[in-house]
């Protein structure tokens, strides 16, 4: 191709945002997995852009189409293992299709209870928090990152910031005694081949490594939102071989102590303005030392370093 000639780059196409609720009813009492799905293909998909043959374009409908079939067929059980089969589909069944990205938010539900027990078949939404997959797949590899987000915490006490720099522009006190707050945002990465095999249970590793960081945010004497962080990640590595890396996006959610001099009251840490911005931004990952990197599983989850 002559320099300066126009051609297409990296591509990849789907449908995004299949809205998805699957209802087990073996039995009175049923169970509903809530999420939100995202399929796209990559592959030799050139001819659909730059001539406009779609001989090879598995339609976005078909993706959607598909995510209904196999919810139906296969039951979902966990997002990495519903996400797998989907990826593995449209890469086994399609010769062109090289590999893509399929995602998933899953919404949590528990049973309402009516007089002490929990009802069969009605629920309520939990909190805000969403956990979170992506199963990326190129050729023969599969990378599976899982995660939640909008998973709000705080600590009343157990968190002191000192000991910064300070030049003309630094205003912020000292203090050994703060409230902690933060929305986590939390990617983890599997090492392939950890959790191969089918036997997998995504479920109760989510579970695990949920735990473990709130556990940590919880025990954790905090010096600075970062080590926090870095102790959350610490002990997901060393609690859970399967897992690579992690990556943490965390927004220091700040509460300042109001003043309360000008009405003659004492605040000993117990009346704050919880501001909404600006907010601080940490961001980090935590690896493992000689751990083959793996920049093509996280080539589509933005806003990480
Ligand atoms: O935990 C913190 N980390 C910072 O980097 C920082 N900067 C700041 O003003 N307050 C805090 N708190």
């Amino acid at each position: 191709m002559p320099p300066g000639e126009i051609r297409l780059g990296a591509n990849q196409y789907g449908k995004a945002e299949v809205r998805l609720v699957r209802v087990t009813r073996d039995t009175a009492v049923h169970e509903i997995e809530d999420l939100n799905v995202t399929s796209q293909l990559r592959g030799d998909f050139t001819t659909a852009y730059t001539e406009g043959d779609n001989a090879s374009v598995v339609a976005t409908d078909t993706q959607k189409n598909t995510v209904y079939g196999f919810a139906k067929e296969h039951g979902v059980g966990s997002p990495e293992a519903f996400l797998t089969t989907l990826g593995r589909h449209f890469v086994d069944e399609f010769a062109w299709v090289s590999g893509g990205r399929w995602a998933a938010e899953q919404y949590a539900w528990e049973r309402i209870a009516v007089d002490g027990q929990p009802h069969d078949h009605a629920f309520v939404r939990s909190g805000r928090e969403v956990r979170t997959a992506v199963v990326q797949i190129h050729g023969d590899t599969t990378h599976v990152l899982a995660g939640l987000q909008d998973c709000t915490v705080l600590k009343s006490t157990g968190s002191e910031f000192h000991g910064f720099p300070r030049d003309r522009f630094t205003t912020l006190v000292e203090t050994d005694d703060r409230i902690l707050a933060t929305s986590i945002t939390a990617w983890w990465r599997y090492r392939p081949g950890a959790t191969d095999g089918g036997g997998t249970d995504w479920n109760d590793l989510y579970a695990g490594i949920r735990d473990t960081i709130l556990a940590t945010f919880a025990r954790v004497h905090s010096l600075a939102l970062q080590q926090t962080m870095f102790e959350a990640g610490r002990a997901v590595l060393e609690a859970f071989p399967a897992v690579a890396e992690m990556k943490m996006s965390c927004p220091n959610k700040h509460h300042f102590l109001v003043d309360l001099e000008p009405f003659g009251l004492e605040n000993p840490g117990e009346v704050f303005y919880a501001a909404d911005r600006p907010y601080g931004l940490i961001e980090a990952t935590i690896e493992r030392e000689g751990e083959p990197a793996a920049p093509e599983a996280w080539a589509t989850v933005p806003g990480f370093c």
